[in-house]
């Protein structure tokens, strides 16, 4: 069994509703195009910067969750919408929404590793200075078979991407936004990484380069098989890409080079808390 999946790599900017209007039309394109699974960015409706954060949160359901429910069930199709700021009771949180083919929410992660650094000279970042912390870890059931969800900063955590392929998770859907620092030196690797780790389709949404914000994106949204193959892979610019999801291969490869089954669990082990 197969799908399209596509990832709306979209230039986000300061304006909310126009941010929600682009997503908007990205994805209906997408799903015209026959993608059963679409793909938005890290914060695509909120310029990724601490001061944004608070002013462009919203609680569930509001009107971003709303429009892009209803989208999602006019198109049937599956929606991985990218994250928001979510705000509940005094706490914002980095969101990513999940909505299934009726525009029901089948899943919602709150951002577990906060993006808390300081690169010499380079880039610093606190989000933990505006936003609290996600506790769970997110498997949504498809029609595609268990698909795990993370945001951004958490795909630098092996044992997370571990425990979701450990729960079933055949394809991990990122939305991220890497920087023009760790972008180049870390993003693909880590991509190939957690494909090659867990033996699942990896697929990293980022939003396109705007070098109007303070932050800038790297791009390079990519979809990469569990033998490590890049399937698609963006530039910095705007643009939807595409790749063809073959869960066949993702059983071939885990049958043919067994490292999930190799594991020494009796030595040691990933749990979860
Ligand atoms: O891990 C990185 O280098 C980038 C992470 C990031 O930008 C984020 O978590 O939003």
């Amino acid at each position: 069994m197969g799908f399209k999946i596509a990832i709306c790599q979209m230039m986000v900017t300061e304006d909310k509703e126009k941010n929600v209007e682009k997503a908007e039309s990205m994805i209906r394109e997408a799903a015209e195009k026959g993608a059963k699974v679409v793909v938005l960015p890290e914060m695509f409706n909120c310029p990724y910067e601490n001061k944004y954060f608070p002013l462009y949160a919203e609680t569930y359901p509001g009107k971003t969750t709303e429009r892009l429910s209803l989208l999602t069930s006019e198109m049937e199709i599956y929606l991985v919408a990218g994250s928001i700021p979510e705000q509940e009771g005094d706490i914002i949180y980095n969101t990513s929404f999940i909505f299934g083919p009726k525009g029901k929410l089948i899943g919602r992660h709150r951002k577990m590793h906060l993006f808390d650094i300081d690169v010499e000279g380079k880039i610093r970042f606190k989000e933990s200075d505006t936003l609290g912390y996600g506790e769970d870890i997110t498997v949504v059931d498809t029609d595609f078979g268990k698909m795990g969800v993370a945001i951004c900063y958490d795909m630098r955590f092996p044992e997370l991407m571990r425990l979701m392929a450990l729960e079933g998770a055949e394809v991990i859907i990122v939305p991220a936004a890497f920087n023009m620092t760790t972008g180049p030196a870390h993003w693909d690797i880590t991509i190939k990484a957690r494909a090659l780790d867990n033996q699942v389709y990896f697929v990293a949404a980022s939003p396109a380069r705007n070098m109007e914000a303070s932050y800038h994106a790297y791009g390079h949204s990519s979809i990469v098989s569990p033998w490590g193959d890049v399937i698609a892979q963006a530039n910095a610019q705007e643009t939807i890409l595409y790749g063809e999801i073959d869960l066949e291969l993702v059983k071939k490869v885990r049958r043919e080079l067994p490292l999930l089954q190799h594991r020494r669990t009796t030595l040691y082990d990933v749990v979860k808390k």
